[in-house]
């Protein structure tokens, strides 16, 4: 795959050799201000980075998954016989982070099953399989983004006005990005006429590293908060609207950061495709609906403060879901690596395996 058109811009990497090289995971918190480059040893920061998110978005959650396994098996000089354990051990510290993205599960299997196929190599073998793997997905989902942004702008004929929500871009995947991706290959493409780019309250995703990955990239973007979507859709100053998932059920629901569906509904009404862009990774085939997709619910406090800045009485119920569920009738189309589906996705999903 073609690196051309992607951006350099890369959520983490390693440095050093496998035998006493760190994990390198670029601090998304103090974004745009600050780009501070964490430096992690063992699987136990790797699970801090993603539970403090360090890191987040759903493929990045994976890949720096299958590094933290790997680092975690680096450091174990156990028996043979006690190896089985301390690989359960691993996998439940770093499935405990968050519960949402799929992305985590879907990688940590993978390590599982390297694990199995390796059962009777030694800890050296088994370590440098784990790596070899964790480089995989990382490189993978790279490439995935890049397929699936040319599917996405494919989509569109001319000049495009997008409107897209949370960070999907390169920050939040192995490079390039999902949504963001689509509106890359927009711009690389010359069909992209403006990108508005939600705030996306209450953790800023989109003003603190959407605004910066598009600032970077020179796209040309505009910073609205989420509540005035409406107010520019009605305007007609939207084309379509883009955004990531963090894990699509087989009925085609779609969870993903809070105000998605907000944003869906809204598209309805306007007459506005939605689209949602996505690796196959992120497509869970096991959970029937949305019902079952366990949403993560995050600390108050980052409602109720900005920052340190305490913007709320003390007192007031405060709630915290970070992620809600669209549901498939409101999407118009999912486009992935593997191509572009349409509802039913009942149907249309199965057939992207
Ligand atoms: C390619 S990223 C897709 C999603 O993971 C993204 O839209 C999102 O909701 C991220 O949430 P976050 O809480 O920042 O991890």
């Amino acid at each position: 795959m073609t690196d051309a058109i992607a951006s350099n811009v890369v959520p983490l990497k390693w440095e050093g050799d496998r035998a006493s090289g760190t994990l390198r995971m670029l601090d998304q918190r103090r974004l745009p201000t600050e780009e501070y480059w964490q430096t992690l040893h063992s699987a136990e920061e790797v699970a801090r980075g993603i539970r403090d998110m360090v890191i987040r978005g759903a493929p990045a959650i994976g890949i720096a998954a299958a590094f933290g396994m790997a680092l975690g098996m680096r450091a174990f000089d156990g028996e043979h016989t006690s190896r089985a354990l301390e690989l359960r051990r691993l996998h439940d510290l770093l499935a405990s982070t968050r519960p949402t993205a799929v992305n985590l599960f879907w990688a940590l299997e993978r390590c599982r099953q390297v694990a199995e196929r390796l059962e009777d190599a030694d800890n050296a073998a088994l370590t440098d399989a784990l790596f070899d793997e964790a480089e995989r997905i990382f490189q993978d989902d790279r490439d995935n983004n890049l397929r699936l942004g040319n599917f996405g702008a494919a989509l569109f004929e001319g000049p495009t006005r997008i409107l897209t929500h949370c960070n999907t871009g390169a920050l939040a995947t192995g490079g390039y990005g999902t949504a963001l991706g689509v509106i890359r290959a927009l711009h690389a493409q010359g069909k992209l006429t403006h990108v508005w780019v939600d705030e996306t309250r209450p953790y800023l995703q989109g003003a603190r590293l959407t605004a910066w990955e598009c600032v970077q990239e020179g796209i040309d973007a505009t910073l609205i908060t989420d509540s005035m979507a409406a107010h520019f859709m009605k305007l007609g100053q939207v084309d379509a609207v883009i955004v990531g998932t963090d894990r699509i059920a087989r009925n085609g629901d779609v969870a993903n950061k809070i105000g998605t569906y907000m944003l869906a509904v809204l598209c309805k009404h306007h007459n506005i495709p939605f689209y949602v862009a996505t690796p196959l990774s992120t497509i869970d085939l096991s959970t029937a609906s949305g019902d079952d997709i366990e949403i993560e619910q995050r600390d108050p406090a980052e409602v109720s403060h900005i920052g340190e800045r305490q913007m709320a009485p003390e007192g007031v119920g405060v709630a915290h879901p970070a992620f809600d569920v669209t549901p498939a009738n409101l999407v118009t189309a999912i486009i992935t690596e593997a191509g572009v589906v349409h509802p039913p996705y009942t149907r249309s999903l199965p057939t992207l395996f």
